[in-house]
């Protein structure tokens, strides 16, 4: 199986960096700063689940690969998507599929506005990982997992080979029947510990311990998870239930990906992740998640 990955950052390094240490054909497509820098370095990972360092076969936009892609895994951040997705179109066949990585969801519209609905899958990562300053991945805790499935819930022979390919990688890379509905469900609870990590910018362990943090939690769930099924998203009756679990049963270092840029002093993808929440009309009650958006822009502010 062919695989491109694009961004050879945080996820896209991991994952892919994964599926290479098991010999599969994966390239990076980087842009011209990472690809110095890889080419020097090397793509390192480490990581609890066992450190990797290999030699990553790289492309960037301006170069012709032999042969088609099988499978694409997107992996850059969102406020990247309108420059990706001009670099990555000659690298689509009528074959390829696209497994997106990004959180939020906004990005499947486009993606199937530019690729069409047959090229562009759903998918999503539970991972905690970052760039160190000399560019190495460092993957810290436990979780791992990648999912990723038909967006009609239909899999194909094809989307089978795919799963069989990931099945061989060091971490769970496998195909979900439901992968929408994973989805949302990713999107609500990333929503709500992106949107209190980066309030408080605390990791969630003392978020916790505070009441009003507690509360704080509960609030950007309840408005997040309406604003949602006002955009289609179905949840189970338990989805609040189950996802608070999952934020109290977290280690208390644990830091969304969007705290751990914030204090790189990079950029955040307010937009993808807050503003297409709040539509004009939902605004009015929507006040923890004006609080979180709000405190992003101001940091956004901050940094340009
Ligand atoms: N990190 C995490 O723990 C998790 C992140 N996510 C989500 O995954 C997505 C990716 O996040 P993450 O990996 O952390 O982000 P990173 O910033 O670590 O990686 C993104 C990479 O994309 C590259 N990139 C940007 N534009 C292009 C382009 N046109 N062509 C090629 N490469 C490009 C950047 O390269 P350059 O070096 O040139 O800037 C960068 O290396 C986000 O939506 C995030 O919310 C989801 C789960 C966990
Ligand atoms: C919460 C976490 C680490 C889970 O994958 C994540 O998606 C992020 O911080 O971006």
């Amino acid at each position: 199986m062919n695989m491109l990955v694009v961004g050879a950052g945080a996820v896209g390094g991991y994952f892919g960096g994964r599926l290479a240490e098991q010999g599969e054909q994966v390239t990076f497509l980087v842009r011209p700063n990472r690809y110095e820098q890889l080419q020097k370095t090397g793509l390192h990972i480490t990581s609890p689940h066992g450190d990797i360092a290999i030699t990553p076969q790289l492309i960037t936009r301006d170069m012709r690969p032999d042969r088609a892609f099988d499978v694409i895994l997107l992996s850059t951040k969102a406020y990247h998507l309108d420059d990706v997705l001009q670099d990555l179109a000659p690298f689509v066949s009528s074959e390829t599929y696209i497994i997106p990585l990004l959180n939020g969801m906004q990005h499947i519209r486009r993606l199937t506005e530019v690729f069409g609905e047959d090229r562009v899958l759903g998918g999503l990562c539970f991972i905690e990982s970052t760039l160190d300053a000399e560019g190495r991945i460092l993957q810290t805790s436990p979780s791992h997992r990648l999912l990723f499935g038909s967006r009609t819930g239909k899999p194909t022979a094809r989307l089978e080979e795919i799963a069989a390919c990931f099945a061989k990688a060091k971490a769970p890379m496998m195909y979900s029947m439901h992968i929408m509905d994973d989805m949302w469900q990713k999107y609500l609870f990333i929503s709500t510990f992106a949107g209190v990590t980066t309030l408080f910018r605390s990791a969630i362990g003392p978020i916790r311990q505070e009441a009003v943090g507690r509360q704080m939690i509960l609030d950007v769930m309840k408005e997040a998870k309406q604003a949602m099924e006002e955009q289609g998203a179905v949840f189970n009756d338990d989805v609040e239930a189950v996802l608070l679990k999952q934020m109290h049963g977290m280690e208390n270092t644990m830091k969304s990906s969007m705290l751990r840029d914030m204090e790189k002093g990079q950029p955040v993808e307010v937009e993808h992740f807050f503003s297409a929440l709040l539509k004009p009309s939902t605004t009015d009650q929507m006040n923890a998640l004006k609080l979180v958006e709000a405190n992003l822009r101001m940091y956004l502010k901050t940094i340009k």
